[in-house]
């Protein structure tokens, strides 16, 4: 991938570019993993008449053997130019693929192109790998920011750690939705400044499904960043569940990639600590939640999700931080959701696309 973008220090291509070279190698090294995988898949289809009717209109397929199509979604961001949209579309269709959702945003007076394509296509006819190459040209010819492919049926789930403090709704939000399967990741480690009994509900939760729980006792003098960068070294990006600790610029930096944290307030205002309060204070009549990126600046970061209420004068503090917390927990996920399916891409530099 050619001059991945970032937001500040750790950028969302950064990590992902990274996460995609890392594909790419193993890929490259095993590419008969993935004829197997093939093989496997339409030998399954064979076998399995069900499978064979994932089917798509406009082509007759031969009914004796039908492909069994997988999806796949490319994400694209570079200068804009006449004649992407039919490159893209092409090199998808050249190899039998089928788009099935397309969003292209082109800003006014700004000379950039982003694109996101879902499409499915047979891997037997287009390998994964070749996904990857052929994309891969186009992205030379134009110079692209990013390109980055997932075929979430055949690439490896993100890794992922959460970091929190004493709270742990968000923690809770995220693991259900995990065990639903509504979060694409897998979840390498918890980690939190604080110690929980080992019969709560989420540590049970988490030793049930082998999830380590690390406490990494901080002080205001030690923050043990070194520690927390060895436990999450090989994760794809972070999560900070009402991680109550500001990340220094040498740990954004040393980790690398992104990290994405939820503010339980209307960024930009009320940042840093208590923003239930700030707001009930302030006499606003909307409370709300904000997940974005970690950047050096405190609750500064490129915005990903928001999600609002209106509050008034029957509210108290209690339903402020009550309202607060439903908001941040389902906009944390939300996020995390549209990160995991490439909808969320850099733009100037403190803005994201969202598609
Ligand atoms: N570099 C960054 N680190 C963190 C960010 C960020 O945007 N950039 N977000 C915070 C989360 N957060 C609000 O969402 C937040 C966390 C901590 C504080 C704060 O004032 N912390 C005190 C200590 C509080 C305590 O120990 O209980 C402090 O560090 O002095 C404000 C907002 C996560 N990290």
């Amino acid at each position: 991938m050619s001059g991945a973008r970032s937001f500040g220090e750790s950028g969302p291509w950064f990590g992902l570019s990274r996460c995609g070279e890392r594909l790419r190698r193993r890929l490259r090294e095993r590419p008969t993993m993935i004829r197997r995988i093939s093989e496997r898949v339409s030998g399954f289809a064979t076998n399995f008449p069900i499978l064979k009717s994932s089917r798509f209109h406009g082509e007759s397929l031969d009914s004796s053997v039908s492909p069994v199509l997988i999806p796949g979604v490319h994400v694209f961001h570079c200068q804009d130019a006449v004649g992407i949209v039919a490159k893209l579309s092409d090199c998808i269709a050249a190899k039998g693929g089928n788009i099935l959702g397309y969003d292209v945003f082109v800003p006014e007076n700004n000379n950039v192109f982003y694109s996101r394509s879902e499409f499915i296509f047979d891997p037997v006819k287009w390998p994964r790998n070749q996904v990857d190459e052929d994309f891969q040209t186009i992205a030379q010819r134009y110079g692209a920011l990013n390109s980055v492919v997932r075929v979430p049926s055949i690439d490896p789930k993100y890794k992922i750690a959460l970091l929190l403090s004493k709270q742990d709704h968000c923690l809770v939000e995220m693991l259900h939705k995990w065990q639903d399967g509504k979060l694409p990741v897998d979840i390498t480690c918890v980690i939190s400044n604080h110690e929980r009994a080992p019969n709560t509900h989420v540590m049970r939760f988490l030793e049930r499904h082998g999830i380590p729980y690390h406490y990494v006792s901080t002080t205001k003098e030690n923050k043990r960043e070194d520690d927390i960068l060895e436990l999450v070294k090989d994760t794809d990006f972070l999560v900070l569940a009402r991680y109550m600790q500001i990340l220094s610029g040498n740990f954004l930096k040393g980790y690398g990639k992104d990290v994405i944290n939820i503010h339980h307030g209307l960024l930009p205002s009320f940042k840093g600590g208590y923003p239930a309060k700030q707001a009930f204070d302030a006499g606003v009549k909307l409370i709300g939640a904000t997940s974005h990126f970690v950047t050096e600046e405190l609750d500064s970061g490129p915005i990903i999700e928001q999600m609002v209420e209106s509050v008034s004068h029957r509210d108290n503090l209690r339903s402020f931080v009550q309202k607060s917390e439903d908001l941040e927990k389902k906009c944390l996920t939300k996020a995390i959701k549209s990160y995991c399916e490439l909808r969320v891409l850099p733009y100037g530099t403190n803005k994201t696309v969202v598609f």
